[in-house]
């Protein structure tokens, strides 16, 4: 669903900066979700994630800048009952049935979803009667998920929501969260997976040392870094590839190697030449993962468009 720019964003951070014991979480933090958005926000560990969640959720207040939550301030409760929130950490009670976890939340809400509804929406069907303290991880997550959503709510917030489910999990749990952004939530997911933010979001922010670092639809996130990924088996070690015409990043995965390039043919005429040995070679346009990764170590703008041109 496409955002409307003229109505009031469902959430707001506006050069927001907050420290958390010794380091700087947020650095001047700038983050709009526009109604109907999916948003993905995504940055290495420690990038400042869960910080923006915490803030948007009411649970920190910023040292400076602003937060804002469907116009107001996310700490007070009648504008928090129109968000759905699965954080990372939240435990479940041990001893309450799924059904009765759910229904307690629901309770909690004016015109919440029926109770079916909710858990089936979430799959926990045939969980019901389990006790929430003998779910698997990926069953937990399922609960809380259910939990989320059990108020029908405008702005739905998913803090690494598919950690420790399995593949089927996690397209079940993909396929609620587009039913919710049809329905017109808005939604902002913290995921390292980015097959998961290709999934469902419309919009990727890349965040790093507390700091928007890039913004834009996958495809534009894709095409800033302008790159080629050549991958393959080689006997050349990272410096001598880091030296091959147009080679921008050099990165490892078990015995293969990912060369992002501005110019696939130029690298490939001296990586041929220099290692006859190469075997299980691919090149294809670079992927979001590829992207991400080398917008990251780049750093900051300005020695991103550096390295890049
Ligand atoms: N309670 C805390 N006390 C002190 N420092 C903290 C606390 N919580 C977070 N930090 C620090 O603030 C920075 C931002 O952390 P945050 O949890 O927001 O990152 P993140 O992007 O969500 O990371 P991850 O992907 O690992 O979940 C990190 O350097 C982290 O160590």
């Amino acid at each position: 669903m496409s955002a409307n720019l003229s109505q009031t964003p469902v959430g707001l951070l506006s050069q927001v900066t907050k420290r958390r014991g010794s380091t700087q979480a947020l650095d001047g933090l700038d983050l709009i979700i526009r109604p109907g958005q999916c948003v993905a926000l995504l940055g290495p560990n420690g990038a400042g994630k869960s910080t923006s969640v915490a803030l948007l959720t009411g649970r920190l207040s910023p040292d400076a800048g602003q937060v804002r939550l469907f116009g107001g301030d996310p700490r007070d409760l009648a504008t928090r009952g129109r968000m759905g929130v699965m954080l990372q950490e939240t435990g479940l009670p041990r001893t309450l049935t799924v059904r009765e976890q759910v229904d307690l939340f629901r309770s909690y809400y004016r015109q919440p979803r029926s109770l079916d509804e909710t858990l089936q929406l979430a799959g926990l069907e045939g969980l019901e009667r389990r006790r929430c303290g003998a779910l698997s991880g990926g069953q937990q997550r399922r609960v809380q998920f259910a939990i989320a959503i059990a108020g029908r709510p405008d702005f739905l917030v998913l803090d690494e929501p598919t950690t420790g489910m399995d593949i089927d999990a996690r397209r079940g749990l993909w396929s609620a969260v587009r039913a919710e952004i049809a329905r017109g939530a808005a939604v902002l997911l913290t995921t390292h997976h980015l097959d998961e933010a290709e999934a469902l979001a419309d919009r990727i922010v890349v965040i790093d040392h507390g700091r928007v670092i890039a913004d834009g639809t996958p495809e534009a996130i894709k095409s800033q870094v302008s790159a080629v990924a050549i991958r393959c088996r080689t006997r050349l070690g990272d410096a001598d590839l880091s030296s091959l015409a147009r080679v921008t990043s050099v990165s490892r995965d078990g015995g293969r190697v990912t060369l992002l390039t501005t110019s696939a043919s130029a690298t490939l005429r001296e990586l041929l030449a220099r290692d006859e040995t190469i075997d299980d070679l691919t090149v294809a346009g670079a992927s979001l993962e590829d992207a991400v990764t080398r917008l990251v170590r780049a750093g900051s703008p300005a020695q991103r468009q550096t390295e890049v041109a």
